[in-house]
Formats: structure tokens, sequence, C-alpha cells
């Protein structure tokens, strides 16, 4: 069995969910995650901070908005009066679900319970257009699974359990589809696996199921060496290694979530990175295999802070970055890039939700100063130390551009540079000449 992901993109318009019904019937047995049609979430997310407002007025009108947008795409994806009928009928019921939270007390949990209907209604859309076309298909409803527990870390034995028993409902169908993105927590609420989810959900799936492949078929045709956003003549990676992936997707490649690459690493599930406008193409295999290569790809992630700690009590001291890390524990934040000097260390973190209680406390240790919107580099390739040569052919590349931090020998396969985030193009341009 695969599991096939398709992203916003993909489900964009009523033309590329028509194309997907193609895709899905070559590839059974498969388990189809979806999710929101692009633009959906984000539409939602707006909703939700208007209702939290309290303003009903801009609320009701975002919501017609988006409701109107949905009822074209219904008019255009179904040709008979039954399923025009039923795909009419689905938005409605969704949008007055919205509606019922205006002019009312909103809370987390009511925001979270509107955020999943992207993905409730791209699924059943889908399921109706198959439908229409006589290909049997089953919905298998991700909050009847899916569950993250109070840590927010998925339940896999709770998973594995329950979509096993939803679809042995049906054992003689083929052609399964989900949400991805959505889930329940561990008090049985409607909750989320995070912005960019949907990958996430797939490869949760896969692991539970031990899938064959998990594929995640997005507007590209495969896991690019630089980001196609900001970078002309990048180039799609036939193979790169799970821990590659990671390396790139949690640096900012955006054609992956970074979470997503684990369930399948620690099963040995291979993903494939597919192109929905050009399905033949073999796109990108990610697997336990190493390719190695000098450079491979680069990837750059924003809004990054830096925090250097500057003590003479480090001196020959011990013990001094326990301290220091102490800090960043107690205020659940995630540190990404390190480097030390004898008396100073430097760290950065993209979450600075708890900044101002941490540099408090970093200031009992020395003088603590702060570089605010940095992005780092993360340049992935063969860095073992007996392949002399690699850092230098990084740095050459990037010797026009003022470099903040440098991170190498962390990883065999990684080194990261931080700069400054208005030079993060530059060096990413210039990073590109390495590949041609
Ligand atoms: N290294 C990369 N390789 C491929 N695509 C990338 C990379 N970095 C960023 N992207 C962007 O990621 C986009 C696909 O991700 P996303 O928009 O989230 O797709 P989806 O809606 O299918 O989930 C591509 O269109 C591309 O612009
Ligand atoms: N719809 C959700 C989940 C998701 O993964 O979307 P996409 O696959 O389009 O990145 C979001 O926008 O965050």
């Amino acid at each position: 069995m695969k599991i096939l992901k398709f992203g916003g993109t993909s489900v964009g318009t009523p033309e590329r969910i028509q194309n997907l019904a193609q895709i899905v019937q070559s590839e059974e047995p498969c388990i189809v995650v979806l999710s929101a049609m692009a633009g959906t979430t984000n539409a939602l997310v707006e909703i939700t901070e208007l209702l939290y407002k309290g303003d009903n007025e801009n609320s009701l009108i975002k919501i017609e908005v988006l409701e109107q947008s949905y009822i074209s795409r219904v008019n255009e994806l179904f040709t008979s009066d039954e399923y025009l009928n039923k795909g009419l009928e689905l938005i409605s019921s969704h949008f007055i679900y919205i509606r019922n939270f205006v002019h009312k007390t909103f809370t987390q949990l009511q925001e979270k319970a509107v955020l999943a209907q992207g993905e409730l209604i791209s699924t059943a859309m889908f399921h109706y257009h198959l439908s229409e076309n006589n290909i049997d298909s089953v919905l298998l409803p991700a909050l009847n699974f899916m569950r993250i527990d109070k840590d927010g870390e998925p339940d896999s034995y709770y998973i594995q359990e329950n979509l096993k028993r939803e679809i042995c409902r049906t054992p003689q169908d083929k052609l399964f589809i989900t949400q991805g993105y959505i889930c329940r927590n561990a008090y049985g609420e409607v909750d989320n696996l995070h912005r960019g989810g949907s990958d996430y959900s797939a490869s949760l799936i896969g692991a539970a199921i031990s899938a064959d492949e998990v594929q995640i078929w997005t507007d590209i045709d495969g896991f690019h060496n630089n980001d196609p956003r900001f970078v002309e003549q990048t180039q799609a990676i036939s193979e790169l290694s799970f821990d590659e992936a990671a390396e790139l997707a949690y640096f900012g490649a955006k054609i992956m979530h970074p979470a997503s690459v684990l369930p399948c690493k620690l099963n040995n599930i291979p993903v494939r990175l597919k192109n929905t406008l050009s399905p033949c193409d073999v796109g990108t295999l990610i697997s336990n295999k190493l390719e190695r290569k000098r450079i491979k790809a680069v990837a750059a992630k924003d809004g990054i802070t830096a925090v250097k700690i500057k003590s003479g009590r480090m001196l020959l001291a011990y013990g001094f970055l326990r301290k220091i890390f102490e800090v960043f524990e107690i205020y659940k934040t995630p540190i990404d890039m390190i480097t030390t000097s004898e008396v100073a260390v430097s760290l950065t973190i993209d979450d600075t939700s708890r900044l101002e209680e941490i540099e408090n406390e970093l200031k009992k240790f020395g003088t603590v100063e702060i570089d605010k919107n940095q992005s780092i580099i993360c340049i992935v390739g063969d860095f073992i130390s007996e392949a002399a040569g690699s850092a230098k052919l990084v740095l050459e590349a990037l010797d026009k551009i003022p470099l903040r931090m440098i991170s190498y020998g962390g990883s065999s396969h990684n080194i990261s540079v931080l700069v400054d985030q208005e030079n993060k193009v530059e060096a990413l341009k210039s990073l590109n000449k390495l590949f041609s």
C-alpha cells in the first residue's frame, strides 16, 4: 500500500482535482492524504483572528468571500445535478458551522475546529468527484485515528490501532482518502499538526501501516538543490538520504515538512517527491541510501535571532555552557546553531516568544547581545573530514557575504552559516555557482 499526499497547490483548482483522479487510480492500493485547497488555511487563520477580536462584521465578510469561492469551485467541478447539489450542501453545512462562531466568545478550541474545515471540505469534494465518475473510494476520517499526546507528540500506538481498524471495515476497497494536518489531542478535542502538517500526517500514516512508499505530490518536479523561489536555474535532485532531507527541510526547503522525515526514516519507508503537473517524472527519492556528492543542496531559514553571551567567567571554567543551555530549556526554546570561543558563546533561536525572559536570565552570566532578522543558510554535502576542500568551496562562494556564524563538523553532511536576512538571496545565488 502506498500513501499519496497532495498539497494545497495540487488540490487548488477543480481542474487539478480532476487531474488527481487519474494519478490516484494508477497507484492503487493507496491512501490519499489531502491538504486544504491552496489559500484556504490562510483565509481560515484570518477569520479566526477576526473572531478572536470580536470583529463580527469583518469575520462575516471574510467567511462570505471564502464560501463564494467554494461555490464557484463546486459549480466547476461537478457535472451532474445530483453531485452539484451534494457539493453545494457540503459547502453550506461547513460554512453554517463556521458562522456559528460569530457573535460569541471565541476560544482556542474553536479556533482549531475552524482551521480543520479546509481539509474536511477538500477531502469530501474529492470523494464526491470520484463517486460522480464511478470510481470507488472510502473516506477515512482522520479525526477517528490521528492523535497527539499531552506533549503534542503523535500517539503512534493509537494511530496504528485505529487506522488499521478503519481500513479493515472495507477490506475489498483499494482507494482511501483522508485529511492531512488535522488530528485530535489527548483530550479528544480537534487539533492540528501545525502549519504545513499534511506531509507529517502522510508519513505518520505510512509508518502506522508500514507502507511501501510515501509520496508527497506538489507543484514542482522534486527536491531542488537550491530555493526556486529566490534562485533561477535550480535543479531537481534524484536521490537524498533521510538525514540530508531532514536537514534541508528543517532549514527552509519548503517542499517538505521537517517532521515528516523521522517516521519514514525509523520505519525505512522510502519517500518520493512527485510533481502533480508532470506525473511521469521520477521526482526525488528519499531513503536510507547515502549518495555521496561534494555539495548537494542548499536551503535557507529566515526569522532567526542570534544571541551572544560574553563572560570572563567562561575562561577555563566548566559547567558554564550547561547553565546557559538550562535557560533555554526552562523557557522551552530550541537552539539551532552554536559557536563558542573561550570567552563567548553565540547561538541561534527561531522562536522568540520567551526572548525577553531568556535575555534577563542570561544577563546573570555576562553581557548579552541580540541580533534579530538573521538567516541560517544550510549547505548539505559530503563534509567528512577526509574529504579536504569542501568547506573551502563553500566559504569561497560566500566570500562577498558577511558571515555572522559558521557551524562545521556537527555532522558529516552539513555546514551552516548565519547571515543577515538582507544578504540571504545573494548568498543563495552565490552558492548556486557550486552546482554549475
Ligand atoms: N529546495 C526546494 N525544492 C523544491 N521546492 C522548494 C524548495 N524550497 C522551496 N520550495 C518551494 O516549495 C513549494 C512546494 O511547497 P508547498 O507550496 O508547501 O506545496 P504544497 O501546497 O503542495 O504543500 C514549491 O513550489 C517551491 O517553490
Ligand atoms: N492546510 C494546512 C496543512 C498543509 O500541509 O498544507 P500544504 O500541504 O498546502 O502545505 C496548511 O496550510 O498549513
